[in-house]
């Protein structure tokens, strides 16, 4: 059986009144991404900061281990497992990044010899070697990113949490910080990511969670919840009315639009059923100016998800 880096059991957080997180179970494999996904305010950060021993989860929550400690007993074990970056960095602006490196050393009781070593490859991989002797309030938000990741790192952690880890950046930026995640899973960290984006859950998790309401709206690998939304259809799109007409007539399931002259067909997509669409417009001497498939996305997931307060779906 996989070891799990990450297991927590009925996660509970209210703020007075306010259920924050109703009941959540993660269980994130070693050396996997594991990324929650919810709209703002559903409680990603809340999760990442009890998980990451910030704060306390709430009487009724169930066990939490972390690198195999215990939270309730051993939070000091799995501060020491672990790294966290993001919406409460650490990372100081008045002073440079290299300055933000030692300190980072320091904290970690790294030999001086050793800190400076440990800072300067860092600094290196992540490509702030000529900034380094500057004000990190000079920083691009990139670069600032990078330095935080670059700090996490000194404890050289086995499990790291990122809160949002590219809101905000170009896209550049984000992708040289994909890189960077993979990276460390490649080298065998896991990771636990936070993000708005539906593309960076996408191309970066093996395994999603939709948080939303407090709970978990549905899990598994994005190809699974792809599949639990449908939505996948060609589009047909025509500029002569009287082959629109004919298409209409053709094709009585497709959703139509009489003014944008396009039909909506649906269709899974796959070859079976594309050429079953093709043979149907052909044998009807139909020829449409464009045509597009469109396969269900996970901002479809998303919101097919997030929309309603009742929605609940698991796929495992
Ligand atoms: N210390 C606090 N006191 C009271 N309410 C809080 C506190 N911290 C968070 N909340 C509330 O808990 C809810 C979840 O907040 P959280 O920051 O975890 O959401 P999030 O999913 O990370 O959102 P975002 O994407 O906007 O960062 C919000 O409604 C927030 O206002």
């Amino acid at each position: 059986m996989t070891n799990l880096a990450i297991a927590a059991n009925g996660l509970r957080k209210s703020y007075d009144d306010k259920v924050v997180l109703d009941g959540i179970d993660l269980a994130v494999p070693e050396g996997t991404v594991f990324a929650l996904l919810g709209p703002n305010g559903a409680g990603k950060t809340t999760a990442v900061k009890i998980l990451s021993t910030l704060i306390t989860p709430d009487p009724g929550t169930g066990d939490i281990r972390i690198g195999g400690h215990d939270l309730a007993t051993t939070p000091q074990s799995i501060r020491a497992a672990i790294g966290v970056t993001g919406q409460f960095s650490a990372v100081d602006g008045l002073i440079t990044g290299t300055e933000n490196m030692l300190l980072m050393a320091d904290l970690h009781h790294l030999p001086r010899a050793e800190g400076r070593r440990t800072a300067a490859e860092l600094l290196e991989r992540f490509d702030l070697v000529e900034a380094a002797n500057k004000p990190v309030s000079s920083y691009s938000g990139g670069m600032k990113r990078r330095l935080d990741i670059a700090m996490t790192l000194v404890g050289n952690p086995r499990i790291i949490f990122l809160d949002e880890p590219t809101t905000g950046l170009d896209p550049r930026s984000r992708h040289t910080m994909w890189a960077i995640i993979r990276e460390l899973v490649a080298d065998g960290v896991t990771v636990l990511l936070t993000t708005q984006y539906l593309e960076e859950a996408d191309e970066l998790a093996d395994h999603i969670a939709v948080l939303n309401n407090g709970r978990i709206a549905a899990q598994g690998t994005a190809e699974q919840l792809k599949r639990i939304v449908p939505g996948g259809h060609v589009r047909l799109r025509f500029t002569d009315p009287a082959a629109y007409q004919r298409a209409t007539d053709t094709l009585p399931h497709a959703t139509t639009d009489d003014q944008a002259l396009t039909l909506q067909i649906p269709n899974d997509g796959s070859q079976h059923q594309l050429r079953t669409l093709l043979d149907q417009l052909d044998t009807a001497d139909i020829h449409a100016d464009e045509l597009t498939v469109h396969t269900p996305d996970l901002d479809d997931v998303f919101f097919a998800l997030t929309s309603t307060d009742t929605s609940k779906e698991t796929v495992r």
